[in-house]
């Protein structure tokens, strides 16, 4: 940050008067970005709150700039989402008196902020700026799509355009380390590895689900690109750090002498910068594209997981808001879900979202991608005026009950009963250790959802999570589609041992703290 008076708003890391500060988030597809985006405005609301900070004074606000490569922009809608949720407005005339901090998110879409939206993201945010009148935006954070090169938005940050109006704060670079697979792609990808190599920090992500060994690899990796002394690189999951070591970040000065000196920093960014050259790292040299996929219906939850199973192997993400037709009659007021696909992992977890639309919408994105074939598969799903037609789907049977009968009869698992659907079982994590006590509701949620995670990622089962009311956990309603009979012992030892994996995970307190956040 440049200039030495006081600071103009009372947010977490707030400017330097005049000037907007900024944090840059990039990373890899699927590695996390949006989660630490969301982290990072929730603690803005929250400082800010505690501060006593209004929003009449125009100032505090914090505007987060989300680039997706896809035509429908799922990050943006998930942060609005989050920021309403949490009590933000996502809308900059909207005010919520004292209870927080504004939050306003810009979409950059349909094409990537470091080439083909270039000028979009510095118009976009000049545009920020003056619509906000520059005293009232505190703060920006820009999250880049996975396949971006930060370097060129980097210098962008600091074009003479927009010079004396920003400050380039912390530049985040978020590494998924539960795939090996995507690790390796750090060979082949050169916006990967400038996006680590331009990284103020890098956060090692998804520990919970990382192999033996794959943290370790990756930040080997990582200071291999960028040398160990320059590598400040933290352990998590779901992005849970600190957000006031990632908006008041190394680099800033007049912290303490803490972490990366200016000098340095830049240096770093000029090397990264002279290593790029659109050449090197254009999307069509990574091959990756994007295919958004929209149909009108409800989906019939089996039939969405037979097409995700079949997906073609170069989708290496995806992302979407789901509706489910529900045969077993409860049709009324449910909700909205969100899909998200990590490389063989997937998640789906209950939203709350006005239903205006009668669409589901999907988006892939990979390398060969053929978009008519993705959408008839999609069309495919849609419950028919028949039915779903589930019930007689092959597979159902001996697997699906030797499933249950295993669920049931193992003390550390709750059955709530059916889901919806047909061929399915409700159940949850007890999270109780006998003696050694049991799980609060953050945790049970947490070991829940990485349950979900691990049997969709390892074992092809979809399982779609939803949050009960009372704030005591989420459950699990999976599908068990395609367990064959010969199947059967392989499902039960996947879950049992994961289940396992996941309970001894969180009974350590250190593993407790990293999934609570250490802030
Ligand atoms: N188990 C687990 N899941 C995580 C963790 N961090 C993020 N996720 C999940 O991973 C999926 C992708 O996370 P996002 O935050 O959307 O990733 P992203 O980098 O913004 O994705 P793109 O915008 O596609 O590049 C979501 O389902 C998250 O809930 C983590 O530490 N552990």
């Amino acid at each position: 940050m440049t200039g030495a008076e006081p600071s103009a708003g009372p947010g977490p890391g707030s400017s330097t008067r005049g000037i907007v500060g900024v944090t840059l988030v990039t990373g890899f597809l699927g590695s996390g970005k949006t989660t630490l985006v969301n982290r990072l405005l929730r603690h803005w609301r929250e400082t800010y709150q505690s501060v006593g900070g209004g929003v009449d004074d125009g100032k505090g606000q914090i505007v987060a700039i989300v680039n997706d490569l896809a035509e429908f922009n799922v990050d943006a809608n998930t942060i609005e989402r989050e920021s309403w949720s949490t009590g933000c407005s996502n809308n900059s005339k909207k005010t919520l008196g004292s209870q927080g901090a504004r939050v306003k998110t810009v979409r950059l879409q349909d094409g990537c902020v470091c080439c083909t939206v270039k000028d979009d993201f510095i118009s976009g945010v000049e545009a920020v700026l003056e619509q906000q009148g520059q005293e009232g935006t505190a703060h920006l954070v820009v999250e880049t799509s996975g396949v971006s090169d930060p370097a060129p938005v980097c210098q962008a940050l600091r074009s003479p355009r927009l010079k004396g109006k920003l400050s380039l704060g912390c530049v985040v670079c978020m590494v998924d380390c539960s795939d090996e697979s995507v690790l390796n792609r750090m060979e082949d990808s050169a916006a990967m590895r400038s996006q680590v190599r331009e990284a103020d920090i890098v956060l090692l992500n998804k520990c919970d689900l990382a192999p033996e060994g794959a943290v370790e690899d990756a930040t080997a990796r990582a200071e291999q690109l960028r040398s160990p002394r320059r590598t400040t690189a933290l352990r998590c999951v779901r992005a849970g750090v600190s957000p006031s070591l990632i908006l008041d970040g190394p680099g800033l000065e007049g912290k303490k002498g803490e972490g990366t000196p200016r000098g340095d920093r830049d240096r770093a960014r000029a090397e990264a910068a002279a290593l790029w050259s659109p050449a090197a790292s254009s999307h069509d040299n990574d091959g990756v594209s994007s295919a958004t996929l929209a149909v009108q219906g409800r989906l019939c939850l089996p039939r969405f997981h037979a097409f995700l199973l079949s997906l073609p192997r170069g989708v290496l993400r995806g992302k979407g808001l789901v509706r489910f037709c529900h045969p077993r009659g409860e049709g009324t007021g449910v909700p909205v879900h969100e899909f998200q696909l990590v490389g063989q992992r997937y998640e789906c977890g209950a939203v709350e979202l006005e239903e205006k639309e009668k669409e589901s919408r999907v988006v892939l994105i990979g390398e060969g991608l053929n978009r008519e074939e993705l959408q008839d598969a999609l069309r495919s799903c849609v419950c028919g005026e028949g039915g779903c037609g589930v019930e007689a789907r092959p597979g159902r049977g001996e697997g699906e009950k030797g499933f249950r009968n295993a669920v049931g009869g193992d003390a550390r698992f709750e059955v709530l009963g059916e889901p919806p659907w047909p061929g399915g079982l409700r159940f949850r994590l007890r999270c109780e250790y006998g003696s050694f006590g049991r799980l609060d509701g953050d945790l049970a949620r947490a070991a829940n959802r990485e349950l979900a995670c691990r049997l969709s990622g390892h074992w092809g089962l979809l399982c779609v999570t939803a949050e009960e009311e009372e704030g005591r956990g989420c459950w699990l309603d999976v599908d068990c589609g395609g367990m064959g009979g010969g199947g059967q012992g392989a499902w039960t030892n996947a879950l049992q041992r994961e289940a396992f994996v996941v309970l001894s995970n969180l009974i350590d307190p250190q593993a407790q703290a990293m999934y609570r956040g250490s802030d």
